[in-house]
This record gives C-alpha cells, sequence and structure tokens, in this order.
C-alpha cells in the first residue's frame, strides 16, 4: 500500500512538474519573437517571397537586411535559413541533440525512399544505419579501397585519352564504378549499365515526385518498386556471387559474411541492403572534393553541390539570440552564403584557391569543408569523397593539359560557370580541350595494365 502512495505521488508530482515546466517554456517562449525575415501574408505565409530558382542566393541577399538567421513560413510550416557559420555551428553541432532530425516528407516513404538514412528522422533506425555505414567509411577505412579507386582512375584517363569530348560522362563513371566495386564488388566499365540506370531513374523521380502532377498514386508506386530494385538487383547479385564463389570481395560481402548480430538475419539483411544502398544512391549523382590543398578548398566554396546541405529539423522548441525556434521547424543551413561571405572571402565569386595560403604561401587555417554539412548528420562518406577526388585530380592534371576550346578563327571560347538549378547544383555542359601532356604519356595511358 504504502509503494502505491509513493507512486501516486511520484506520478501526481512527475505530472505537475511537467505541466509546470511546459508552462514556464510558453510563457518564456510566448513572449519572444521569431527570427527577423520578409513579413508573412495570411494562410500562404512567405511561399511568394520563396523565388523556385536558386534560392540560395536570394536568401544571402536576405541576409543583408535580416541578418545570418532569417524566419520563414509556408503555410505554418517555419523555416529558418542559417547564413553564417558561427550561427549552424551554434545550432547544428553544439545543440546537435535538438538539430540533427530531417523534415517529415510523406513524399518520401510514399516513394520508398525512406530506405535512405540521409532522409529518415533522427532516430534508433537512423542510428544504426549511419553507425554500420561509418565503419566501412570512416577515415582509417580508406586507404583499403585505394587499389580500387586507383584501377578506376586509370579508367578515366583511358577514356579522357579516347575520346576527350565525353569527358563529362568519364568523370560520373569513374564516382559510379568506384562505389560499385567498393560496395558490390560489381566492376563496370561504361556508365551505360542496369545498377547505374536504376539509381539515376529512381533519384530522378524523387525529384519529380517533389512537383505537383496527375496520378501521384501510380506514380508514387512505381517510384517504389523501382527503388526496391536500386536496392535488391546489385545485393542479389553480391549473394549469387557468394553462393557460387564467385565475384570480387566488396563491403557488402564482408557485411554478410560477418552477419553476428544477435537479430533474425533477414532483419539485418535488410539494414545492410540499405547501407549499401545509400552509399551507391549518394554517390552516382555527386562530384567529390577534398580537403588538404588550396585548389580543393575553392572548388569546394566556389560551387558548394550541395547548396543547402540537407535540411535539418527541430525536435524541440528553442531560443537562439533571444528568438524563439519552434519545435519542428526545417533548417536550412545556407552553405552558399556562408562560402560566399565577402568578409572572409573577398571577391567571393573569383575562383581563386591562393585565398588559402598565408603571406608564407602556407595553407592557413581554414580547413572546415563546409560542403559537407553540420553536426550529427555531416556527410559519412566525406573521407571516401575526400580520398577519391585527390587522387583523380592529382592523376588527371598530371598527365593532361586543359585549356579552353578554339573556334575556326583561333579564338578562345569562354566557359561561362553556369550550374544547373536543384538540390544538386552540377556544372551545365560545356566544351574544353584536353590533351595528354606529352607522347611518352600518351604511351603510358595506352599501355596501361590494370593494378
Ligand atoms: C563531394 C561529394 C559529397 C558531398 C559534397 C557531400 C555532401 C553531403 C552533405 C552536405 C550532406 C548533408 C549533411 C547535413 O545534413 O548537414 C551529406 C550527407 C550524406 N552523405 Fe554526402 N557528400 C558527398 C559524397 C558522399 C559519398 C561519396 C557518400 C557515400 C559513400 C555520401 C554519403 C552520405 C550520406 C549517407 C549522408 C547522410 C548522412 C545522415 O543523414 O546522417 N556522400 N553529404
Amino acid at each position: 500500500m504504502a509503494s502505491a502512495d509513493y507512486l501516486l505521488a511520484f506520478s501526481v508530482s512527475a505530472v505537475l512538474l511537467a505541466v509546470v515546466g511546459v508552462l514556464k517554456r510558453w510563457k518564456a517562449t510566448s513572449r519572444l519573437p521569431f527570427p527577423p525575415g520578409p513579413r508573412p501574408r495570411f494562410l500562404v505565409g512567405n511561399l511568394f517571397d520563396i523565388p523556385t530558382e536558386m534560392p540560395w542566393i536570394t536568401y544571402t541577399e536576405w541576409g543583408k537586411q535580416y541578418g545570418n538567421i532569417i524566419h520563414v513560413q509556408v503555410f505554418g510550416q517555419h523555416i529558418l535559413i542559417l547564413n553564417s557559420i558561427k550561427a549552424a555551428t551554434e545550432l547544428l553541432e553544439k545543440r546537435a541533440t535538438i538539430y540533427s532530425d530531417r523534415p517529415s516528407t510523406p513524399i518520401v516513404s510514399l516513394t520508398g525512399w525512406d530506405f535512405s538514412f540521409s532522409l529518415i528522422p533522427y532516430s534508433d533506425k537512423w542510428r544504426e544505419r549511419r553507425r554500420l555505414f561509418h565503419q566501412h567509411f570512416r577515415r582509417d577505412a580508406i586507404p583499403a579501397y585505394r587499389p580500387v579507386y586507383l584501377r578506376k582512375i586509370q579508367d578515366l584517363l583511358r577514356g579522357l585519352l579516347s575520346t576527350p569530348v565525353d569527358f563529362a560522362t568519364h568523370i560520373k563513371t569513374l564516382s559510379a564504378a568506384i562505389i560499385l566495386d567498393t560496395m558490390y564488388g560489381h566492376d563496370i566499365k561504361t556508365i551505360d549499365d542496369r545498377f547505374v540506370h536504376l539509381t539515376e531513374e529512381a533519384g530522378k523521380r524523387l525529384t519529380e515526385s517533389m512537383l505537383p502532377g496527375c496520378n501521384f498514386h501510380k506514380f508514387a508506386q512505381d517510384t517504389r518498386d523501382l527503388v526496391d530494385k536500386m536496392k535488391n538487383a546489385p545485393f542479389d547479385f553480391v549473394k549469387q556471387n557468394m553462393r557460387n564463389g564467385s565475384g570480387r570481395p566488396s563491403v557488402l560481402r564482408e557485411l554478410l559474411e560477418r552477419n553476428d548480430t544477435h537479430r533474425s538475419s533477414r532483419e539485418q539483411e535488410e539494414v545492410m541492403k540499405d547501407v549499401a544502398g545509400i552509399a551507391y544512391a549518394a554517390a552516382v549523382d555527386t562530384v567529390r572534393i577534398n580537403a588538404h590543398q588550396p585548389m580543393f578548398r575553392e572548388v569546394f566554396r566556389w560551387r558548394p553541390i550541395l547548396p543547402f546541405a540537407i535540411p535539418h529539423a527541430t525536435t524541440d522548441d528553442d531560443i537562439y539570440e533571444g528568438y524563439y525556434i519552434p519545435k519542428g521547424t526545417t533548417v536550412l543551413p545556407n552553405i552558399w552564403a556562408m562560402a560566399h561571405d565577402e568578409s572572409m572571402y573577398p571577391n567571393p565569386d573569383r575562383f581563386d584557391p591562393e585565398r588559402f595560403l598565408n603571406a608564407d604561401g602556407q595553407l592557413n587555417a581554414d580547413d572546415q569543408i563546409l560542403g559537407f554539412g553540420f553536426g550529427r548528420r555531416v556527410c559519412v562518406g566525406r573521407y571516401a569523397a575526400d580520398a577519391t577526388v585527390w587522387a583523380t585530380i592529382v592523376s588527371v592534371l598530371s598527365t593532361f593539359d586543359i585549356a579552353k576550346t578554339k573556334d575556326e578563327t583561333g579564338k578562345e571560347i569562354e566557359i561561362e560557370p553556369v550550374f544547373a538549378d536543384g538540390v544538386v547544383s552540377h556544372p551545365k555542359p560545356f566544351q574544353c580541350s584536353i590533351t595528354p601532356r606529352n607522347n611518352i604519356i600518351r604511351q603510358l595511358i595506352t599501355n596501361m595494365t590494370d593494378l
């Protein structure tokens, strides 16, 4: 009986404390303003203020008027834009416990893309997949993949030598080839590969599904089927190889062989399938870079591939610099604005690797690659990306001369650095001349045998 009384007293005080806590927070937060931003309209909020093209540039401009943290609303959904490294660090890193969620987008689960832990909520499901992924892509795991990187870079050099005009395809093939080999032991020589097609198509559909359109249910179902195929086809390929005693070593093979968890192996296999699938989906569509040289830092700074990283979301109410940030707010780190901050990077649109050098020619201390995002959701493939690009740039620049092409009159054709709009910002097609530096190099590449 006594213990029942204690239990009752304990429960009542716990409830009271919770109510007082909520009231206190309500009182504290309800008096506080949202961060500054354009004035919302009735019901639609700032819907018509948000540009459909390259919004990061508009938000950078807004920063001059409203400051480094900007608040907008669309149909009651709060959106916070972070234009400074300081705000991104304070919130996404120092307060990571409440800033590591992703905005909930029903379309992601309807199309089957919720297998990808880059898009799912901050949860045990995310934690488990991220941990497993990290084990195989952490900094000290990368040297083991170097032979694959080098073999694939040799393919790139051969491609550049035989059909230099197709350089964009060769580079795209390189990133797909590296991840398919690392993850599944699948060796591709051209981009014309069934696994690559599946990923590209599934990715395209995810983007299309964000646009309004008719017959949505069929579209979502078809995309779901495609995403399933994208995950299953290379997975089944590895299992089949294992059964036949054939195939090459790969991360997935290692995971399957080491399937030593206490859970049923089917459930565990699903996790592995998701983890392998995300690496593959993330890598097929991005071009990657590294941090140890001024040129790498500048490429990343000058045109960030994901100008908003991947949006974060809050899991609790918060107060920052006297402003109220409600639970469930979508948070956009505006990497573009941070990387184009004139006080840090004078003349920010100019491509100038030397801005990362001190007067004595040594690298300066500005080594944070903003392009990989922030906090607990920071890109988990960054070391792999880093290593690949380093090896690629060094290999290409030491063997080829790259220059502008010339017209019939011999005049150089200028290259306009135009980037496609979208979640991933790719350069639009352009021409350039790529020729081996001399005949010895030409012969070396022609006669190169696989490592
Ligand atoms: C230059 C190449 C790359 C860039 C610029 C890049 C950038 C990013 C960014 C900005 C994010 C979001 C970070 C955030 O939410 O704050 C991210 C997440 C992620 N990236 Fe990368 N990435 C690259 C290459 C790769 C590669 C090669 C892989 C796989 C091998 C990969 C796997 C992932 C995954 C799985 C996530 C989700 C992390 C999570 O939500 O916990 N990325 N990446």
